[in-house]
This record gives structure tokens, C-alpha cells and sequence, in this order.
């Protein structure tokens, strides 16, 4: 197998990281610099500030009026008021300006009598230093204004400006360079053929280094030659603090990003046990940091936040305290996770009744909308098998979890309208949010029935009835659920654009390859009742055991001609810009426990559907009709 690494260690994560920070340890020191105040915003303070003037600089006056000598106003009351004489007795100042002696306090306009001829009235004596700020009442020259070690706020700008502190010394921010590599690379502005991957973990990388704090220096993907990534890392492990080579990290033969970096210095750690992110690389070269990280997105993020966060964090001089924001949640599905190592599972999390639910997002390294989407993470540790339905998980948030209480939790059917409704919510409901996930209708009925969800959409036809949702209600809840009304949409076949395989009727689907949707799913079901009605066994479909998960995803299958056609909704064709010929229309509704009726994001999921301008946007759309939108049947 030529130069395959085929024997990549399996070292657990905190072993992996304290072995390379040792090995790293008289090498790396956070080392400082002076900057304009000015341009420190979110640096640390290397070493204490000390205020170079006071503030104010000078007695001041705090309010408007006039600044008198305290004891010549000795005894006056409304008894017995006094009159003071300009220029003898007091002199008009505004609030800020000096007050020079022999004023000592300062007198509120709005405590004045005019007399005319510049002569006031005043009934109150004032005391010494009344209404006077003085010199060094914020900050005393001399004194400390900020600790070292501490982040610098927009506050402490405004206060070390005042305190006459120009430049200071802050923490250098170490200087990270970031090597994407790969020959089949390319970049976001060119146009991607098949066997190119865009690159864009580089630009994820870039912005983690600069949001903790690091500088980050972004080069042009280097191409998967030993000699070009040799070079190129030789010269970055000279000038720069830290160098990230992103993929080539695993067993591919064009993978050579470990030789290249044992030859240049030593690999402390090849493999860690942790998933994503398995292939890690821990190396020093030239007395530099080099990491290398693997080429899939969630792998890369994961390993970037495990062991590169930790050495800029060395650099920076900061503590490595891991912030708490977990909280306790019930995990919505089974998840099976080996012995080998520690897994990193991202989820949604919705709260429903009294329970946190946590439904884990697709797993996949490639998977980098799970990242996307994710509400939070949770971990499995290395030596778990992995969590049952219904068992406890504790969730990293990235979320508050006030947002995650006004979460309406939608689990069943996917349907763009969906995605409509999310994106109107927060926006006419400040501060509610929906989550949805797609299971399919049956799945969604299933996770009301475990108390999982808010409410399910569903088009599940009664193959006796013809009739859309009610019986299955009924048979799986009784009376303790009821219907909010959505859309009738037309289902019918997604064809390439201009039909060119002149599909028109069920039977004209045995000459062509069909993409079907999963079991449970209610496009599933009408796909089963017109076979059976039109007397077809599913063995005549070719592709019938070829299953997606959404309308889209048929679509882009029948797009990309890997089929030639699928039954979905037309919004799907629409957004793919392919054809559709109507075969029917479904009803498409929301299932909801009646006890849910009542709550605010509810209330505002049927304003939202009732309003003119979600009618508008499924017209937009097209392949809706809309007559009972969020009307309600209490089964
Ligand atoms: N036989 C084995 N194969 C693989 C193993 C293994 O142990 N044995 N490990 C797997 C694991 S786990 C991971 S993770 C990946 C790591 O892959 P590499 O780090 O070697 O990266 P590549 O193979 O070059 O790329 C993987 C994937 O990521 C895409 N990629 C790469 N760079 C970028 C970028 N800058 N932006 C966006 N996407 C990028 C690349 O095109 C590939 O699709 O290996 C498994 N294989
Ligand atoms: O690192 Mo890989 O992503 O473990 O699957």
C-alpha cells in the first residue's frame, strides 16, 4: 500500500493534548507588545496600567450655574435671602470648567433669583465644594487602572484615554498560518467541476483564530505534492507562531502531510480517539507548533476547538477553563457510539413541557450543516457504547437557553413552507424561534406520542377514506390531539426540465429510473396506494428501494440525472428548476396535543399562517392552495 499511514495511533484526547503541551512547553511563551490604547479593543494587558494624570485634571464644576466662595453665602434662608453681586460675589460657569479659587462651590441655575442688572438672588447657603468635582475624584495619577491579564473593554479605552495612557503593553497575538492543500481544491470563486471540492475549511479556520484572539494568515490551497507542502511548511514554521495544514492527514496515497512534517521536525501524536477528527496531527517543527487537521469540515472544526484553541490559548497567557454552559437534556433518539473514542454529537434542543430535548443532527464528518444547525453538542465518552432514547445527556449550548425555551419544536414531514414559517417568526415574534426536523410523517406522530415534539406535520392518506390525517390521529391519540389546518399541496412528478421521458401517468414509471421517499414518509404512502390502485407490484419500480429523506433531495437526485424521476411537491421541482405533472392533491397539516394550544409560539405559528403574507409566499412558491390555513379540529 506504497505510503499509506495505515497505522494511526488511538490516543484518548486529553492524553493527546497534555503530551503535546508538554512537548511544547519552553518553546511557546506568551510574549508582549506595545499598541496605540486606541487599538486594544479585546487585547490583554501584559502587565498593570498606572493612570499617568488625574481625572478631572482640575476642580471642576458638575452643573451649570454659577461658582461662588461658599462663605460669603453664609446665612442666607428664605427668611433671609442674599444677594450676590457679579464679580465680586460669584462668576457664571458651565458644567466641566475649572473653578478657580477663591470660588470653592458652584451654585445650580435653576437655585437663582435674577434680579436684573446681573444681580442674583439665592435663599440657600451653599457649602464648601458643593456641586464640585474634585481634582482626582475618578482617577488619582499614579494609581492602578487595569490589572495585567485583563481583556480590554470599550470602557477601559474611554478611562485609560482619560488617564493620559496613549499606548500600552498587551499580549502579542500569535501570528497563525493556514495551509489548505489538496490538488482537488479550489477556490470559492471558481467554477467547481466534478472531482472539485470548494475549498472553505481554511476561511472556518481564519475566523476561529481570529475570533480567539490569534492573527491569522490565509494561503492559497497547496496542491498534494510532498516537495510544495515541505516547502511551504518549512518556511511558515520560521516566520509564523503556529501553522495549520488542513487534510492529507489520513491513509490516502496522496495524504502526505505526516511524512512531510517527520521529516521536517517530530510528530508528537498521529491519531487521536476522538470522533470527528481522528487523524489530528500534533507535531513541532522548527520549535513551532504544527498541526495537522483532518479535511472534513466537522473533523476540522472539532480538532481546530481540541487542540488548536488550547495552544493559542498557551500563547495568549490564558487559563484553559472550559466555560459552562451544559445543561441536562433527554436524548430524542438512539445513538450507538464505539469503545474506541470519544464522540462529539451535535443536536437541536427544544424544550417541550418540562422536558429539554436534545434530537442529534446528522453525524457525518462531512455533515457541515449539522454544525450549522446544531443548538448545541454533547459528548460520548470513550468509554460508553453510546445513550438509549429517553436517557439523560448533558448539551454544550450554543444557544441561551431562553432561546430555547421559545422554541416551538416541530418534528415530522418536511415542507418548504416550513422553512417559510422559521424565517417569519423571529422576525414578526421578537425572540421566538422553530426548530424542525424531519423524520417523515409516521416519525412525527411518533415524537408527539413520546412527548418529543410541540407539533407534527403530516399528510398521511387513509388508503380506505382517501381522506388526509384524521384517522390516523384518532387510532394513535384518541381526543387529546388536535389538527391545526395548513396547505393542500399538489403532489405530482418531479421530471427533468421539458419532460423529455414523456412521463405522464404511474406506469410510465417502469421503463424509468425512479428516486423513492423513506417508509413512514406520506409521499411514501401516496406512492404505495397509486401502485396498488393502478395494480403494480413496487418490483416493477426500478429504484422504488432507493429512499431520500426530503422533497428536496429527490429533486436534486432527478437534477444531478441520477434519476429520472420522483413523486414530491412542486415547490421542490420549482427550486430545482425542473418540471412537474400534477397527480394529486394532499392535505398538509399540523398535528398538535390540544394542551399546546395554548402557548405563545403556537399562537404565533397560526397568526403566521393566517396572515396575508405567508398566502403570498406559498403563491410565490407555487403548488399550494391555502383555504383553511391555521383553522382548528378538535378531534
Ligand atoms: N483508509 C482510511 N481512510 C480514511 C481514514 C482512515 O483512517 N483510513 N480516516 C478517515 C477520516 S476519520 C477522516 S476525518 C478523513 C481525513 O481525511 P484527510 O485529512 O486525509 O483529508 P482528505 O482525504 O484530503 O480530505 C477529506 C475530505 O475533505 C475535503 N477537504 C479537504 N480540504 C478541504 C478544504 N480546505 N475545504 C473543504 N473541504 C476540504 C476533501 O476534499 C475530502 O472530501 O479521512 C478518512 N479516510
Ligand atoms: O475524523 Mo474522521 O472525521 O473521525 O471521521
Amino acid at each position: 500500500m506504497g505510503n499509506r499511514n495505515l497505522y494511526l495511533s488511538n490516543t484518548p484526547v486529553e492524553e493527546a493534548l497534555s503530551t503535546y503541551i508538554d512537548a511544547l512547553k519552553g518553546k511557546i511563551a506568551a510574549s508582549s507588545e506595545t499598541i496605540p490604547t486606541i487599538e486594544a479593543l479585546n487585547r490583554v494587558t501584559k502587565s498593570a496600567v498606572y493612570a499617568k494624570y488625574c481625572s478631572p485634571l482640575y476642580n471642576a464644576a458638575a452643573m451649570d450655574g454659577v461658582m461662588v466662595i461658599s462663605s460669603h453665602t453664609n446665612g442666607a434662608s428664605e427668611g433671609k435671602p442674599l444677594d450676590l453681586v457679579p464679580g465680586r460675589d460669584y462668576k457664571i460657569i458651565d458644567t466641566g470648567d475649572p473653578i478657580s479659587p477663591p470660588y470653592d462651590a458652584v451654585i445650580m441655575a435653576e437655585d437663582l433669583i435674577e434680579l436684573g442688572d446681573g444681580k442674583l438672588r439665592i435663599i440657600a447657603s451653599a457649602a464648601p465644594w458643593d456641586h464640585v468635582r474634585p481634582i482626582g475624584e475618578d482617577i488619582v495619577a499614579g494609581e492602578m487602572i487595569l490589572p495585567s491579564n485583563h481583556l480590554i473593554r470599550p470602557i477601559d479605552i474611554g478611562v485609560l484615554l482619560s488617564a493620559g495612557i496613549l499606548n500600552l503593553e498587551v499580549i502579542k497575538k500569535p501570528r497563525v498560518a493556514i495551509f489548505p492543500t489538496g490538488t482537488e481544491i479550489i477556490e470559492p470563486t471558481e467554477k467547481p467541476k466534478e472531482g472539485d471540492i470548494i475549498e472553505s475549511n481554511s476561511r472556518m479556520f481564519e475566523n476561529m483564530v481570529n475570533v480567539k484572539g490569534g492573527i491569522a494568515f490565509r494561503f492559497p490551497p497547496v496542491e498534494d505534492n510532498y516537495d510544495k507542502i515541505k516547502e511551504k511548511v518549512a518556511a511558515a514554521s520560521r516566520e509564523y507562531d503556529l501553522v495549520i495544514v488542513n487534510a492529507g492527514s489520513s491513509a490516502g496515497t496522496e495524504d502526505f502531510t505526516v511524512h512531510v512534517l517527520r521529516e521536517l521536525g517530530i510528530v508528537i501524536i498521529h491519531g487521536v480517539a476522538i470522533k470527528p477528527g481522528k487523524p489530528v496531527i500534533l507535531a513541532i517543527v522548527n520549535d513551532k507548533p504544527v498541526i495537522g487537521l483532518p479535511g472534513y469540515p466537522v473533523s476540522a472544526y472539532i480538532g481546530f476547538e481540541n487542540f488548536v484553541s488550547p495552544v493559542l490559548s498557551m500563547y495568549l497567557d490564558q487559563k484553559m477553563i472550559a466555560k459552562e454552559t451544559g445543561i441536562e437534556a433527554i436524548m430524542a433518539k438512539r445513538i450507538v457510539s464505539s469503545l474506541k473514542h470519544k464522540e462529539y454529537v451535535h443536536v437541536k434542543v427544544g424544550s417541550v413541557g418540562e422536558k429539554i430535548i436534545a434530537a442529534p443532527l446528522a453525524r457525518g464528518a462531512g455533515a457541515a450543516m449539522s454544525l450549522v444547525r446544531a443548538d448545541g453538542f454533547c459528548v460520548i465518552e470513550q468509554n460508553s457504547e453510546g445513550l438509549e432514547a429517553g436517557e439523560k445527556v448533558r448539551v454544550e449550548l450554543y444557544r441561551s437557553l431562553e432561546e430555547i425555551r421559545n422554541t416551538l419544536v416541530i418534528i415530522g414531514s418536511h415542507d418548504l413552507m416550513i422553512d417559510v414559517i422559521a424565517d417569519m417568526m423571529p422576525n414578526r415574534y421578537k425572540n421566538m424561534y422553530i426548530s424542525s426536523t424531519h423524520v417523515g410523517s409516521m416519525g412525527g406522530l411518533m415524537a408527539l406520542k413520546r412527548g418529543e415534539a410541540h407539533m407534527a406535520p403530516i399528510h398521511l392518506l387513509d388508503e380506505n377514506t382517501g381522506a388526509y390525517n384524521v384517522t390516523y390521529i384518532r387510532q394513535m391519540f384518541s381526543n387529546q390531539v388536535a389538527i391545526i389546518r395548513g396547505v393542500g399541496r399538489v403532489q405530482g412528478f418531479i421530471v427533468k426540465k421539458g419532460n423529455p421521458l414523456d412521463i405522464h401517468k404511474i406506469e410510465d414509471l417502469k421503463k424509468n429510473r425512479y428516486v423513492n421517499r423513506q417508509r413512514g414518509a406520506g409521499t411514501r404512502i401516496l406512492f404505495d396506494f397509486m401502485l396498488k390502485k393502478a395494480k403494480l407490484d413496487s418490483a416493477e419500480i426500478n429504484g422504488y428501494a432507493n429512499e431520500m429523506t426530503t422533497h428536496m433531495a429527490v429533486a436534486a437526485l432527478v437534477q444531478s440525472e441520477s434519476a429520472d424521476v420522483g413523486l414530491g411537491i412542486q415547490s421542490a421541482a420549482k427550486a430545482m428548476g425542473l418540471d412537474f405533472v400534477p397527480v394529486g392533491l394532499e392535505e398538509y397539516d399540523f398535528a398538535i396535543p390540544k394542551e399546546y394550544l395554548e402557548l405563545e409560539c403556537v399562537k404565533a405559528f397560526i397568526s403566521i399562517l393566517k396572515s396575508e403574507e405567508f398566502k403570498e409566499k406559498l403563491t410565490e412558491l407555487g403548488g399550494y392552495t391555502g383555504d383553511h390555513l391555521g383553522e382548528i379540529i378538535n378531534l
